[in-house]
C-alpha cells in the first residue's frame, strides 16, 4: 500500500487569476492506494458526505483513468470541499503521485500536473491547473499555456474558512468577460510585485501584490462578511487579504509575529455577521509527499 499526503492550496492570490497558486502547510488530504482489477473509492474526513465515491464523479477516478491505473483508493479528506482551498485538487494531486508510483509509470511531478488537472475538469468543467500544480510541486507556482514555473517560498499566511459553500463552477459565472485597461495595468503591477515578494520571501510585497480590481470584487460579493473580515485582518497586521481560489475561503498574508492575531481577527469578524469559521495559521510550504509501507 502507498500513502500520499497532498496539501491544500490557494489559487489566484488576487492578482494572478487562473495563474498563481501556493501550497499550504495545512490542511491536507491523505490518499492510500492498492492495486485492484477496477477502481473503487472510499471517502472519509472533512465534508466527505458531499463527495461522490463513484469513480466517474470523483477527481481521483479521473486521475486513475488518465494513468490507466485501477486501484482500491481511500481518501481521508483534510481539505473541506467547495472551500477555496483546492479540495478537489488535493485529492487529485495525491492520487496522481500515488498511482504513478504504484504502477511505475515513471512520470515526473511536472508531467503529473495535466494528469491531476483531469480531475479538475470533471468537477469544474475546465482542466485548470492552478491548484494541482502547487499541490504537486509545492511553493509558489505560475501556470500558463506554456507550462508551469515554480519557486520555493516561505510566506506566513492565514487561510480562514467560513462555514458556507461556494462552488468553483458558480464562482466562475461571476468573472467579468471584459476589464478596463486601467484595472489591467494595476493588476499586472500587483502580480509583478507579488512575484518579486515570493522570490524574496517578503510578506510585505506579497501582501501588496494581492490587490486586484477585476475578479476579486465580484467574487468577494459571494462571501457574507468579506469586507469586514478583510478590514479586521488588516487592522490585526495582515499585509494583504484576498479571496482564496473561488472562495469562500479568505487568505491573508502577514509576518509570522502577527499570524495569531490576524487569525483571531478574521474569525471574530465572521462571527460578528453570524458566520462560523475556522482559521488555519500556516505557511506557504511543500508539495505532495509519498510514504511507503
Ligand atoms: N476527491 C474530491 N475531493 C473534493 N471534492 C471532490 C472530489 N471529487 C469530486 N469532488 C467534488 O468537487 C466539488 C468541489 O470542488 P470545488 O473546485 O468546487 O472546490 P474546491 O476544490 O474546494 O475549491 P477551489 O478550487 O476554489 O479551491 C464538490 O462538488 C465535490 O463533490
Ligand atoms: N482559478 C480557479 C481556481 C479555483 O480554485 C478559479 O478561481 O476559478
Amino acid at each position: 500500500m502507498l500513502t500520499v499526503r497532498a496539501p491544500a492550496t490557494s489559487a489566484n492570490l488576487g492578482s494572478g487569476f487562473d495563474v498563481f497558486g501556493v501550497a499550504l502547510g495545512t490542511p491536507a488530504d491523505v490518499v492510500r492506494v492498492e492495486r485492484a482489477p477496477e477502481t473503487t473509492i472510499t471517502v472519509t474526513g472533512a465534508g466527505s458526505q458531499y463527495i461522490p465515491e463513484d469513480p466517474a464523479k470523483n477527481t481521483v477516478g479521473a486521475v486513475a483513468d488518465a494513468l490507466d491505473a485501477p486501484a482500491r483508493i481511500r481518501i481521508d479528506k483534510g481539505v473541506r470541499p467547495s472551500s477555496g482551498l483546492g479540495s478537489s485538487a488535493s485529492s487529485a494531486a495525491a492520487a496522481a503521485v500515488a498511482l504513478n508510483e504504484l504502477y511505475d509509470r515513471g512520470l515526473s511531478r511536472r508531467e503529473l500536473v495535466p494528469i491531476a488537472a483531469e480531475g479538475e475538469a470533471l468537477v469544474s468543467g475546465e482542466a485548470h491547473a492552478d491548484n494541482v500544480a502547487p499541490s504537486l510541486l509545492g511553493g509558489f507556482t505560475v501556470v500558463t499555456d506554456d507550462g508551469v514555473t515554480q519557486i520555493d517560498a516561505s510566506i506566513p499566511v492565514v487561510a480562514c474558512l467560513p462555514d458556507m459553500a461556494v462552488s468553483t463552477r458558480d464562482a466562475r459565472e461571476v468573472v467579468p468577460e471584459r476589464a478596463h485597461m486601467s484595472d489591467v495595468v494595476d493588476t499586472v503591477g500587483s502580480a509583478a510585485t507579488l512575484t518579486i515578494g515570493m522570490a524574496r520571501n517578503d510578506p510585505e510585497l506579497v501582501g501588496r501584490g494581492m490587490e486586484d480590481e477585476i475578479v476579486t470584487p465580484e467574487r468577494s460579493a459571494l462571501i457574507d462578511g468579506y469586507d469586514r473580515v478583510r478590514e479586521a485582518a488588516f487592522e490585526a497586521g495582515a499585509t494583504g487579504v484576498t479571496v482564496s481560489g473561488a472562495g469562500p475561503g479568505v487568505l491573508a498574508a502577514c509576518y509570522r509575529s502577527d499570524r495569531r492575531a490576524v487569525a483571531a481577527a478574521m474569525v471574530e469578524a465572521f462571527d460578528a455577521v453570524g458566520v462560523d469559521s475556522r482559521a488555519y495559521q500556516t505557511v506557504v510550504g511543500d508539495g505532495a509527499r509519498l510514504y511507503t509501507e
